[in-house]
């Protein structure tokens, strides 16, 4: 059956990537686009697609009512993505949610408006399968290296920190880890230089141009270290995973947070 989908941040980096997916899907179809750059414009020429006019508009309540769409898709940023929800709520609209900052009390919320309002939520801070699964065998050689440190690497654009990627990791890392990590009495000659700590799990995030978006856990051991990477090169590497959310969103109930409680690894 035909999806029409209305792309909230559809003019930044990640929402241009996913308008241009939707075109290239059959069964997708794109009814809005949601920005605050751009506005007026067709974001179909913008991107040189062959594809119907949708013009961008800032206003996702009126785009929604306009557009009868079955679902939103939101690469928005974390200062705006929980009115975004709550807006789609209010409206009965599921929502692929991959704007980062979201928080377990912001989860609580959310999970309190599908419930009030009927409708279905997927978000996850990564969409890459690759970091799916560094972030699942992070989670299983926690079991056995209890010591371990978490580098993030991305773009310069990039504006929250640390990322999603990094915030769920030391999550599902810190189940699994049998005894806390042994405190040393250390200075810290400049503040921040042993990077954040989120679950006891220290985090240090690296912004520069070149990168896209990278990860790394380290875990150290006697005499030896395990070093679990995962690179995206590009944007289209988060792509399939936007799409298998959307279709998913056929298949769930309610809320569900990240990728890993979509497919079978
Ligand atoms: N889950 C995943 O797999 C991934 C998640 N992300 C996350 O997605 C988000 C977007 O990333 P990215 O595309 O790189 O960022 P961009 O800044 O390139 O894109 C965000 C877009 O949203 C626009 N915007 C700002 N406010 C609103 C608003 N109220 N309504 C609609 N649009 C708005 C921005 O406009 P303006 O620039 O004028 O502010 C911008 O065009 C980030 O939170 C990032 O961490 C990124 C990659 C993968
Ligand atoms: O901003 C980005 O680029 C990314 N954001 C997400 C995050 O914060 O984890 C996902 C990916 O790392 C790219």
């Amino acid at each position: 059956m035909l999806k029409k989908i209305v792309v909230s941040g559809a003019n930044g980096k990640m929402g241009r990537e996913v308008v241009r997916m939707i075109a290239g899907k059959d069964d997708f179809e794109l009814v809005g686009a949601v920005d605050v750059t751009g506005v007026g414009e067709d974001i179909n020429q913008l991107l040189s697609l062959d594809a119907p006019v949708v013009r961008i508009s800032d206003d996702l309540a009126e785009t929604l009512d306009q557009t009868q769409a079955d679902a939103v898709i939101d690469f928005t940023n974390p200062t705006v993505v929980m009115d975004n929800i709550k807006v789609t709520s209010q409206k009965g609209i599921d929502i692929v949610v991959g704007a980062t900052g979201i928080t377990e009390v912001d989860l609580e919320k959310i999970e309190k408006m599908s419930q009030e309002n009927g409708n279905k939520v997927i978000i996850a801070p990564n969409f890459a399968i690759g970091a799916i699964l560094m972030m699942q065998f992070a989670q299983q050689a926690a079991k056995l290296m209890d010591n371990v440190e978490i580098i993030e690497l991305h773009h310069d654009k990039k504006i929250d920190a640390p990322s999603g990627t990094a915030i769920k990791t030391a999550e599902l890392i810190s189940k699994n880890l049998s005894k806390k990590k042994g405190k040393v009495e250390e200075i810290e000659k400049i503040t921040g230089a042993r990077g954040g700590e989120h679950d006891d799990i220290n985090i240090h995030s690296v912004r520069l141009p070149g990168f896209v978006a990278h990860q790394e856990v380290i875990f150290g051991g006697l005499g030896q270290t395990l070093t679990i990477r995962h690179d995206s090169i590009n944007r289209k590497s988060f792509m399939p995973g936007v799409e298998l959310a959307v279709r998913k969103l056929d298949e769930i109930e309610g809320v569900v947070y990240g990728l890993d409680n979509l497919i079978e690894i």
